[in-house]
């Protein structure tokens, strides 16, 4: 592969929950030690799973992370950094406001690898900003898949239970949590509300 030498570069890992988004940060983040780069890793206040200043993936691998306001204009306090580190990582990208696009490309525009988590998709499985308009923008993108929980195949869906049941399609779209409230699912086993296959839901979402 060429490599970038003229800019930073943005990379994007998405996909569904649990697909080992946090787990392939945290390895590029490692690898980036070893080389002895700079580091800096940001999250989002509103996810607070892990404890406020670290992120942490589903198998309970850790990193230190400085915790930014998620709405409005908090992002761009991402850019306060004096000299820019030379990595830039940014999980559950999927609570910032639609500033983190421009943060992203101004930490490349000037030298910096970012590095962005999060996932692509609401629980209705419509696309969840500012993912697609990251991934749109982005030099490098690994979508992941997880293993559906009802039927093993690669899993591209994130499914809402409440208290085991589908979610409502009519329910807000943030809810923080992880398998308590979430399940991985493919295309097919993926409902909107109990009883309701995909392939209506789908109809559903197209009706209007
Ligand atoms: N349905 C599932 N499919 C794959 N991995 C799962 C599933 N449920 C739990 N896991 C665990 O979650 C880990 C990935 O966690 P994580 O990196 O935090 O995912 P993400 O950031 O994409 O939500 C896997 O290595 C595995 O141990
Ligand atoms: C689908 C969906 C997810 N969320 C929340 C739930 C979790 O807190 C994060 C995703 O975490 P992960 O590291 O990718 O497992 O997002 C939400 O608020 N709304 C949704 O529709
Ligand atoms: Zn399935």
């Amino acid at each position: 592969m060429h490599a970038i030498t003229r800019s930073g570069w943005i990379e994007v890992i998405s996909g569904s929950m649990f697909s080992g988004k946090t787990e392939e940060l945290l390895r590029r983040l490692r690898r980036s030690e070893i080389a002895g780069q700079s580091v800096a890793v940001y999250k989002p206040a509103v996810d607070d799973r892990y404890g406020e200043t670290t992120i942490g993936s589903h198998n309970g691998r850790q990193w230190d992370a400085t915790v930014v306001d998620n709405e409005g204009d908090g992002p761009l306090a991402i850019l306060d950094d004096d000299p820019y580190p030379e990595v830039v990582a940014i999980d559950e990208a999927n609570f910032f406001s639609d500033a983190l696009v421009k943060v992203c490309n101004a930490l490349a525009d000037n030298g910096t690898r970012v590095i962005v988590s999060g996932t692509d998709q609401t629980f209705r499985g419509e696309p969840f900003e500012p993912l697609p308009e990251l991934m749109a923008t982005a030099e490098y993108v690994d979508k992941l898949q997880a293993i559906c929980s009802q039927c093993g195949e690669p899993a591209s869906r994130n499914q809402r239970l409440i208290e085991g049941e589908p979610a409502h399609v009519d329910d807000p779209t943030i809810l923080v949590g992880a398998e308590e409230s979430y399940e991985a699912r493919c295309r097919d086993c993926h409902v909107l509300r109990t009883g309701e296959r995909s392939e209506a839901d789908r109809a559903y979402l197209t009706d209007d």
